[in-house]
């Protein structure tokens, strides 16, 4: 069941009708639906339900809003974060230490130290180096941080080239072939207890053939390291799995992805960790905005809305889709542009598309913005920090404020000699 429809000709958000959140709270702003976020947490989770061991861990860059980790911390999710403000933030939203994982191109002595400190679950190691510089803090503290190495597997996930992390060129992971000779460097280290392989090859993947691939290559890995004598107790397989940002895309369901983890882990004895981010996220929000006007255009009327690309980044950085809708369609349609304000030729939301017809003072909306969205936001032309709802049944809440230009300007001084 959707939770975003039209109710009496007007777009709602489960029971809360969108133009009353305007109302409140002003435009541009996030509005994400609990119901939808619980679903796609259960859906996920039933996807995967003939795997024993397992451990759902929540990507935390899709979505980092407190309410949302919170409201996925009680659907039994743990967190991958990247960053020590990441950490900070699964933890400030009640998740367990245990259940959170590390991963990062480029985690800092500072946040090694931060991790082992709070007493994480799992560190994911890019580089042999870091293992070695872990190893060293842990021992220096008595502890044994716990680990695994993320392979670069050199798969081609089939997916925007901004959004791909599994080719060999691409800077994520250590390269598959060098895994085993690292692995027996690294396990021997006391402060190290150097458990298992975690890979990630992309984001919005529309296939499962190169996830397959992948884990495949993973599974032989996870079989020549035991060979080797190590002992291998985690496999980590990352996020990835696609959403359908338009009709014509289409996704495999967690179902499929859960049948395909299943088959190829069969055997493997590990307890399996996923790191979904955008298919738990991205269509339970929405971006609300306010069309500010209609301008003739040479080719195209221009829909000049509230929300730019500082709001929303992802079309103007991958050229990605996202649906747009009036919140109170009249029916009719027209071919035009939408775009934001912002000085940038590329604050562009669509092209020559057919949309439903708005005028000045109109509210609309730009679907599947759960993931991704706020979360890349900037203030970019001393646009305020865009803000985010979240709505429950007939009641929402304002759970991320606006943050003015003002507010930001009051980090900044002229220096006295300047004066
Ligand atoms: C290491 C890692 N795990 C998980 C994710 C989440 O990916 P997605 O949102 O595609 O599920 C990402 C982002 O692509 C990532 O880099
Ligand atoms: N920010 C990207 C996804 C990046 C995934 C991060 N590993 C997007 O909006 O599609």
């Amino acid at each position: 069941m959707d939770h975003f429809n039209l109710i009496d000709g007007e777009l709602h958000v489960e029971n809360v009708p969108l133009a009353r959140i305007a109302e409140a709270v002003g435009t541009p702003v996030y509005v994400y639906s609990a119901a939808t976020f619980q679903r796609h947490a259960r859906v996920f989770r039933d996807g995967l339900a003939g795997i024993a061991r397992k451990h759902l861990a929540f990507a935390v860059k899709a979505n980092p809003n407190l309410a949302v980790l919170r409201l996925l911390a009680n659907e039994g999710f743990g967190a991958d974060v990247v960053s020590g403000g990441e950490l900070a933030r699964a933890l400030a939203a009640g998740m367990a230490a245990k259940d959170i994982v590390f991963s990062g191109v480029g985690k800092t002595r500072a946040e090694l130290e931060q991790g082992l400190d709070v007493g994480i679950g799992q560190f994911n190691l890019e580089l042999e180096e870091e293992g070695v510089v872990l190893a060293e803090i842990a021992a220096a503290r008595g502890l044994r941080a716990p680990a695994t190495l993320r392979v670069n597997p050199d798969v081609d996930a089939g997916t925007h080239e901004k959004i791909s992390t599994g080719r060999a060129e691409n800077k994520f992971g250590l390269p598959i072939d060098e895994a085993p000779a690292i692995f027996d460097r690294l396990a021997p280290l006391p402060g190290l207890d150097l458990r298992g392989i975690a890979v990630h090859i992309g984001s919005q993947l529309q296939s499962l053939a190169p996830l397959e691939r992948a884990f495949e290559r993973v599974g032989k890995l996870v079989a020549d390291l035991r060979a080797a004598g190590h002992s291998i107790t985690h496999v980590d397989l990352g996020g990835g799995l696609g959403v359908r940002y338009r009709d014509s895309d289409n996704p495999p369901s967690p179902a499929a992805f859960g049948a395909m983890v299943e088959r190829v882990t069969r055997g493997w004895d590990v307890e399996l960790m996923f790191e979904p981010g955008r298919v738990i996220s991205a269509n339970a929000g929405v971006l609300l905005t306010e069309v500010l006007w209609v301008k003739p255009g040479a080719v195209n009327p221009w829909v000049i809305v509230d929300a730019a690309m500082n709001d929303l980044a992802r079309v103007a950085m991958y050229d990605a889709h996202h649906d747009f809708e009036a919140v109170r369609p009249s029916g009719e349609k027209f071919v035009a542009n939408v775009a934001g304000p912002v000085c940038e030729s590329s604050d562009v939301f669509a092209k020559g598309r057919e949309i439903d017809r708005v005028q000045t003072g109109d509210l609309a909306i730009l679907r599947s913005a759960g993931a991704y969205g706020a979360t890349m936001a900037s203030t970019y032309n001393s646009r305020p920090l865009v803000p985010e709802v979240l709505v429950s049944g007939d009641r929402f809440e304002v759970v991320a404020g606006r943050i003015s230009a003002e507010a930001i300007m009051a980090e900044e001084h002229v220096p006295d000699w300047l004066k």
